[in-house]
């Protein structure tokens, strides 16, 4: 990568936290991700969408190393899992294992996803590194994103590692003091005028095979965990007068709920959720849709009247849609999801009416404690409310963002160690 003087800063250091020389002392200017995929799809989401952003908003080389291309290529339709090397969005991505690790060289920063252990062949690389050179890469810990208050205590604070190489840890958040939150620049401008003509949703639709709809129907789209309170959803809907709703499911781990409120609705002992073959009950027609790009699945976001998300990312990116949603958090051991889940929430309804965040946070309970009553029962406050959440879900993104998003904050955080 060429360096453009015109991107440094007036120390001379550039954007992917280099000086003007680049290489001096050893060092190549590159940055390194590595990312270990725990389950679904949210560990290599968050990485992807830093490395896509860090590309191409700050124009780094960046290597991004993920030990599971399968999961990836489940939101990468265009990655062959079995290459060993390959480049999508500026960025190069490695199938990280054992015997391919020969390619790491020590770069400007290297960012260790959500603590996952870094292999024993990159940490004697950069141990080589320090002594040869005396230097190491700006190594980050970069942490799940938590709306808790200690979050503020732990952002950037260093950790010496027995080798003696330095570590930070890197905790994204709601506040000034944090992280922050991954938003690439132009985001929430391309989200309001894709929404601005309802023709962008229509033909989204038509490419995922939905046709002969109204633009002005309720669009509802469900990506959850498995979940038995998708039945008290669905049957809201359904028997909800004068207005038509589409749920559109994309394959996954809430099909098997919604395949279990078909069969009770059909009286079915056997009742299943098709590509292409869409089921109407009562006022709701159900669409399976197939995994796409993040870029897709935004757009469905941007698309929808109400989103059901879930994990780390499309949690984010339900907010980044300005629209309401229903956030069913990755469940932990000893409910401590439910302790983060109201963190986000005190966060989320701060400027409410009391009322009416009462209402809400008691919805997202009831779906994150599996009661269905409780849902069915606030869903009915919901829709009471709806226009005021919906102004709320439109203004949240700016306070939520602060001053600026995770990348930005990140490469200024380089810059200054
Ligand atoms: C439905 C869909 C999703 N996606 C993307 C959006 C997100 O990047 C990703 C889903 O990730 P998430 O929403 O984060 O949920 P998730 O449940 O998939 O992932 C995670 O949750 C974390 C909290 C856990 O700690 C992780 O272990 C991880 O499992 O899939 C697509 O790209 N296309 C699609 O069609």
């Amino acid at each position: 990568m060429t360096t453009n003087p015109l991107l440094a800063d007036q120390n001379g250091v550039n954007p992917d936290g280099t000086n003007q020389n680049g290489a001096a002392n050893g060092s190549s200017k590159h940055w390194d991700i590595f990312c270990l995929v725990v389950d679904n799809y949210g560990d290599i989401g968050v990485t992807w969408r830093l490395a896509k952003q860090l590309a191409n908003e700050h124009k780094i080389k960046v290597n991004l190393w993920v030990d599971d291309l399968n999961s990836f290529a489940h939101i990468l339709p265009e990655l062959t899992p079995s290459r060993a090397k390959q480049s999508f969005n500026g960025v190069t991505i490695y199938k990280w294992d054992e015997t391919n690790l020969a390619p790491f060289t020590p770069g400007s920063v290297l960012v260790e996803a959500f603590a996952c252990e870094l292999p024993n062949a990159v940490k004697d690389k950069l141990n080589q590194h320090k002594q040869t050179f005396g230097t190491q890469p700006v190594w980050i810990n970069l942490e799940y994103l938590c709306a808790e208050d200690w979050v503020e205590g732990c952002h950037a604070l260093p950790s010496m590692q027995s080798n003696g190489l330095q570590k930070w840890f890197y905790f994204p958040g709601f506040t000034t003091k944090t992280g922050g939150l991954i938003c690439e620049s132009n985001l929430l401008e391309t989200c309001e005028q894709w929404q601005s003509d309802a023709s962008n949703k229509l033909a989204l639709l038509n490419e995922f095979g939905i046709t002969g709809i109204k633009a002005n129907d309720y669009f509802i789209s469900l990506f959850s965990y498995e979940n038995n309170t998708i039945s008290a959803l669905l049957n809201h809907y359904a028997s909800k007068p004068e207005q038509a709703t589409h749920v559109l499911v994309p394959q996954g781990r809430s099909v098997a709920s919604v395949e279990q409120y078909l069969q009770a609705e059909c009286g079915l002992t056997y009742a299943t959720l098709t590509l292409g073959k869409p089921v109407t009950i009562g006022q709701i027609t159900l669409h399976l849709l197939p995994m796409t790009n993040q870029e897709s699945y935004d757009k469905l976001l941007w698309s929808c009247d109400l989103n059901i998300v879930r994990g780390e990312d499309s949690f984010l990116r339900a907010q980044w849609a300005q629209r309401p949603f229903i956030w069913h958090i990755y469940p932990q051991d000893e409910d401590y999801h439910l302790v983060k889940l109201n963190a986000f929430l005190a966060h989320y309804c701060k400027d409410w009416p009391q009322d009416v965040a009462e209402h809400y946070v008691e919805l997202v309970n009831g779906f994150n404690v599996y009661n269905a009553q409780q849902v069915a029962c606030e869903l009915q406050a919901f829709d009471d409310q709806l226009e005021f959440i919906e102004q709320m879900a439109k203004i949240w993104p700016q306070s939520a963002i602060n001053d600026t998003d995770l990348v930005s904050r990140l490469v200024q955080f380089v810059k200054s160690r």
